[in-house]
């Protein structure tokens, strides 16, 4: 992907998650995933361990941290010697699809913070990562900003389009696995979030 440039005064961008679209950011606490029974905290959890495909123990390492930039700490001290050897191929792939599922299983919130930034370009500021965000140069943003343009895909193609996905199709890619599982079809499960228990404690209920 090519390098972009974006006036900052046109741009709706995000770095700290406390800030006012934190929850674009995959650091952003609050948007949990549901995967094969795995609850993951968030979709740096999910996007780092999606690294390690036949090593178990690591992915465990990362989802088992209590927050993002500790997860993707801990992935960092792996990446060179584990990364699975096709990830500067699939990463983008699997990026777009960490974002479907976060998307899929936190949608009332999600889609509201992306509905929020109307439909200007999303940026996502960093000091240095010019792949995932953009940096400050003489005045304006540069990088290739793949995150903010996976996320502007996503606010196309399914909630400006008021076309709301309940399911994610697993990415096409060899050993989509966690913890040993191959990862199928994903559906809007989350236990944590949108089921609704209210009619199961009715039922028992004497
Ligand atoms: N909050 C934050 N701090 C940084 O230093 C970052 N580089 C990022 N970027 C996010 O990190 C993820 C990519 O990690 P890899 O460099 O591919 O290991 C991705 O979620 C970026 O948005 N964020």
């Amino acid at each position: 992907m090519e390098e972009r440039i974006y006036n900052p005064n046109e741009i709706i961008s995000f770095r700290k998650t406390t800030e006012a679209f934190g929850g674009l950011s995959n650091m952003a606490s609050g948007y949990s995933i549901y995967i094969n029974d795995i609850i993951i905290p968030s979709s740096e959890h999910l996007y780092q361990a999606m690294r390690y495909p036949i090593n178990p123990e690591i992915q465990y390492k990362i989802i088992s941290q209590d927050n993002a930039m500790k997860a993707k700490m801990v992935s960092k001290k792996y990446k060179e010697k584990y990364s699975r050897p096709d990830w500067a191929r699939v990463q983008i792939k699997i990026m777009r699809w960490v974002l479907e599922v976060k998307l899929a299983q936190n949608w009332e919130k999600f889609s509201q913070v992306l509905l929020s930034t109307e439909d200007k370009p999303i940026v996502e500021f960093s000091k240095e990562d010019k792949l995932w965000g953009a940096y400050l140069l003489d005045g304006k943003l540069q990088g290739v900003n793949a995150l903010g343009r996976l996320l502007m895909e996503l606010r196309q193609k399914y909630v400006t389009s008021n076309e709301r996905m309940y399911c994610v199709e697993p990415v096409n890619i060899p050993a989509l696995l966690l913890y040993n599982h191959p990862i199928g079809i994903i559906c809007n499960t989350n236990i944590l979030g949108d089921f609704d228990y209210t009619f199961e404690y009715e039922e028992f209920a004497v």
